[in-house]
Parts: C-alpha cells; structure tokens; sequence
C-alpha cells in the first residue's frame, strides 16, 4: 500500500468520473509533491470541483487511484485521508461561536481539551481571529467567516488543504488580501496546498504549479511562468493573461508568416513549414507597441481605447479585419479612429498549428 516516496504528496492516476453516461474527468495523471501550492484553473464546468472533491473523497472516483503521502486512499473516508477541506460557502455551524466552529472537528475525534485550546489558540493568532472567538458567524463579515473557515482547517493539522473557490463570495478588494493571506500561510504552514479558482489571478500568483484543465482533461501543468510564456496550446494561450493573447489567423509564407498582408520572420519563433499551409500566430497585448511614424510590422485601425492610467488598452482590427488588443505601458495620446504602426519583437511570438497546439 505504500509507495516509499516521502516527497510525493498526492498522486493521481487515472482518475475518472461519470455521471450515468455522462464522463466529466477523463483519465487524469498527475503527482503533486509535498509542500507544493497547486492551483486547478478552468473554464465552468471543466471538472476542477469534481476533482479536488474527489481528492478530498467527497465524490467516489468511478475508475482510477488516488493516492496520499504514500497511502491508497482511494476507498477511504474524508476523515482518513489526512485531508481538511475550505469551501467558497463557508460551511460555518451558525448556532456555534467562532471557538466552537474550531474547535468541533476535534472535539468529534476525540482530541485532548487542551490540546484543542493550544490549536484553537495558536489557529486564531495564525488568522488574527483571536478577538472574534465568542462571536457566531452571523456577527462577521465575509472575509472573518472565511478565516474561521480556514482556521478549521489549520486546526486539524492535516497534510493536505483543499480549497473550492474560497474567495468567490468576497468583494474584489477583500479577495486581493485574503489571497496574500493564504500565500502567507502557505509560507508559513508548508503544507501541499490544492486550489480550485476559475480567477486566472489567483492562479499566477498563489501556484507553484498551475493545472489548466478544460472539459475533464489536463490541457497544461506547469510553473506559472511556464504556463504563461510557454503555452502549450492555443487553449491555454488564451485562458491564462489579461487581456487575451491575441490569437491571428496566418499562412506560411517564404521564411515566415503572413498576417493581414503583412509578412512576420519566424527564425527567432524557431520553426519554418512550406509555404501556403495554416498557422495562429500568438501575440501577447503587452508585447505590441504602437511605432511612432506608422511603420511597423503589422498595420491597424483603432476602434477603441481605454485609458487605465498607468497603461492604455488600444482594441484594433487589422486590414483583414481580425481583431487585437494592444496593451500599452506609457499611455499615449491617440483616439478611435486612427491607423497606427505596431511594432513587437518575433521572438515574443507563438506558433500555433491547425489543431491549436504549440509549434517550436
Ligand atoms: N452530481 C452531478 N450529476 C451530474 N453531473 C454533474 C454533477 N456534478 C457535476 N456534474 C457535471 O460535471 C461537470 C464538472 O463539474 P464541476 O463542478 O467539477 O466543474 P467546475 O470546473 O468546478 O465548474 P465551476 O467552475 O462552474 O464550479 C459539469 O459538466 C457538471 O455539470
């Protein structure tokens, strides 16, 4: 039953769900090491909740392994799997105080009052909820609730945390502290943490590994760095960055591609197909300037733009008339209308293939 690998902390394989008739996880493969912070990111209903809960074995796992710290548990109880789950809804018992709430789970097991009041304690002072211990949820706001939330869960001291969505119910400023919060507690905890969000945000900044799931399949895995600036797919090109990768129709050319009668050199890109064929070339926004005397590689219309202050959203369309997104650092003073020069070094391009996967 066990594998002897003390560095892997969870491990998947195969793992399949069904619904009836209905597959909504495909045969997933995947090994989290100990201490790891993985962030499950996807599109709705791409089967992120339905993994991690049956992680958690809140879902029985139609066919397949999984695996913790060495141990099957892929028949086992929640309350066996050395695991402590935080859901987006709080799950708060409402007609307890905040004590309680933490201190419930080990009163169930059984667990030395003093021992509880020690982890209660020093939970409390980890989430500064130490001055709401005698309050019941309906006295705290979001963000407390969703602290005493995590607080059972530090409690418990398991060697895995799953979260669903645990910011979603919080306003956009709460959302950006609680989640330095969690980073922080990664930090200090060092346990293996799995997050499920489908806020692309969340995901860059909390993961050590990202997983890009899209209808039950894994379409990526990898640092956030890796997943950003190497994408293996058009997919994952355009789920992960904000605003959107610019994703162009294009046809090789001599030496290159052409976009919108435009020819782009791909040498820097690193690959080279006979001409005439299809291909996507992938531009990130930020990776565009506008030329000063019109020039550029490419030639677009602005039909639109944004100024955000420190940068300048410019929304255009190319003299074939697909569309792209410019994100310009250093604001500059041009409005709808205008033809504008763009300018981007090929090497910050990606080449994408007919079936959308990532050509080197
Ligand atoms: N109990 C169920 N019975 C039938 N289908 C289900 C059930 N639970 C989930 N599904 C389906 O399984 C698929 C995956 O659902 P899941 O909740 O895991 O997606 P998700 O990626 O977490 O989406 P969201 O971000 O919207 O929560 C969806 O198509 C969903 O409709």
């Amino acid at each position: 039953m066990t594998n002897g690998m003390a560095n892997k902390s969870v491990v998947l394989q195969d793992v399949r769900k069904s619904y009836g008739n209905l597959k909504v996880v495909h045969g997933i493969d995947l090994t989290i090491e100990e201490g790891e912070f993985v962030v499950f990111v996807g599109p709705s209903g791409c089967g992120k909740s339905t993994l991690l809960r049956m992680i958690a074995g809140l879902e029985d796992v139609t066919d397949g392994e999984v695996e913790i710290k060495g141990r099957m548990v892929t028949d086992l109880d929640p309350s066996e799997r050395g695991i402590a789950m935080v859901f987006q809804s709080y799950a708060l018992y409402p007609h307890m105080s905040v004590r309680d709430n933490l201190a419930f789970g080990l009163r169930m097991a059984r667990t030395d009052a003093t021992e509880i009041e020690t982890r209660v304690k020093a939970a409390s002072a980890i989430l500064k909820i130490d001055h709401l211990l005698d309050r019941r949820p309906g006295q705290l706001s979001g963000g407390q609730r969703q602290r005493v939330a995590i607080g059972r869960a530090i409690v418990r001291k398991p060697d895995v945390f799953l979260f669903d969505e645990p910011l979603s119910n919080l306003d956009a400023e709460l959302r950006v502290s609680m989640r330095i919060e969690i980073a922080r507690l990664h930090r200090e905890l060092g346990n293996t943490m799995i997050y499920v969000t489908h806020d692309q945000t969340e995901a860059m900044t909390l993961a050590d590994k990202i997983v890009v799931l899209r209808d039950g399949r894994v379409e990526q895995a990898g640092t956030p760095r890796q997943i950003y600036e190497d994408p293996a797919n058009t997919f994952v090109a355009g789920f992960i960055g904000s605003p959107r990768m610019n994703l162009l129709n294009a046809r090789w050319g001599e030496g290159g591609v052409e976009v919108a009668g435009a020819r782009i050199e791909t040498a820097s890109i690193g690959t080279d197909r006979p001409a005439g064929g299809a291909v996507t070339l992938g531009l990130r926004p930020e990776h565009l300037k506008v030329a000063a005397d019109q020039s550029g590689k490419l030639t677009a219309r602005v039909d639109f733009s944004e100024y955000l202050g420190g940068t300048q959203y410019l929304y255009c369309q190319l003299a074939d008339g697909q569309s792209l997104t410019v994100e310009h650092r250093s604001p500059i003073g041009i409005a709808a209308g205008e033809e504008v020069g763009l300018l981007f070094e090929p090497a910050d391009g990606r080449l994408f293939d007919e079936a959308g996967n990532r050509l080197k």
